[in-house]
């Protein structure tokens, strides 16, 4: 089975040539001012041109006002938005109705009981994206390089597919995917030097694992009996 990866926190030419490069499905620029990737509009939309038919390009804002969401529509033109705040279904439906596109809605989990808060989204996002669950004192609520307990996802069955990130490193993803069996990963702090600074080697690295890990995936089925 695909695992698809996301490559997100794009902020120069250089990243966006190594993910093109690599075949990663899913590119993220951040549209939220106090995170190191976040971008303007319009470098972004430059920034994302080589990418258009290639990969899905997605921006990723938090809990951001419309007329935030109207620079980046007007401006970008994303192919999928990432809600990475506190939005609510209501509001997910009201900006679905609005601009037409997929949305994929973040829900942070530390502990069993945070997989509770899916069950409200199931009927607006076309996906979910589980992230770990930021400290209360952190600056954004994601993009840290921090992790959760995936054993959290083993035989999760939701009815729209989820992607798994938080903390994932070329040298990790392998056994996250072996462990949550998610359909997509997506990383940004482990694929870099500095917060903001991608590693074009880390990418081409953390895709290749991705590879590896669905080929053995792969393997463990063909061994199950029918
Ligand atoms: O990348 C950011 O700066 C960011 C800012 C605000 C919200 C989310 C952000 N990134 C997303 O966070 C997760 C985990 O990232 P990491 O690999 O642990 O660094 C991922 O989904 C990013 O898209």
């Amino acid at each position: 089975m695909h695992v698809d990866v996301k490559i997100c926190g794009l902020t120069d030419e250089t990243a966006v040539a190594a993910v093109r490069d690599a075949g990663a499905e899913y590119a993220g620029f951040v549209f939220f001012p106090p995170s190191p990737r976040h971008l303007s509009a319009a470098r972004a939309a430059a920034l994302a041109a080589p990418l258009r038919g290639q990969a899905t390009v997605v921006a990723l804002t938090v809990d951001a006002d419309d007329q935030a969401f109207d620079d980046i529509f007007d401006t970008f033109g994303p192919d999928m938005l990432q809600l990475h705040g506190q939005e609510s279904p209501e509001r997910i439906a009201a900006l679905k109705r609005r601009y037409t596109v997929p949305v994929m809605k973040m829900i942070p989990v530390r502990e069993a009981r945070d997989l509770g808060a899916v069950e409200a989204y199931l009927a607006v996002a076309d996906r979910i994206l589980f992230d770990a669950k930021a400290p209360a004192d952190a600056t954004r609520p994601g993009g840290l390089g921090l992790s959760f307990d995936w054993r959290l996802l083993a035989g999760l069955d939701l009815p729209v597919p989820f992607m798994l990130s938080g903390g994932l490193d070329p040298d990790v993803v392998g056994e996250a995917i072996r462990i949550a069996r998610p359909n997509a990963v997506d990383v940004s702090s482990g694929v870099e030097t500095a917060p903001g600074v991608k590693d074009p080697s880390a990418i081409a690295r953390f895709v290749k694992a991705v590879r590896a890990a669905e080929a053995a995936r792969d393997r463990s089925m063909e061994r199950i009996p029918s």
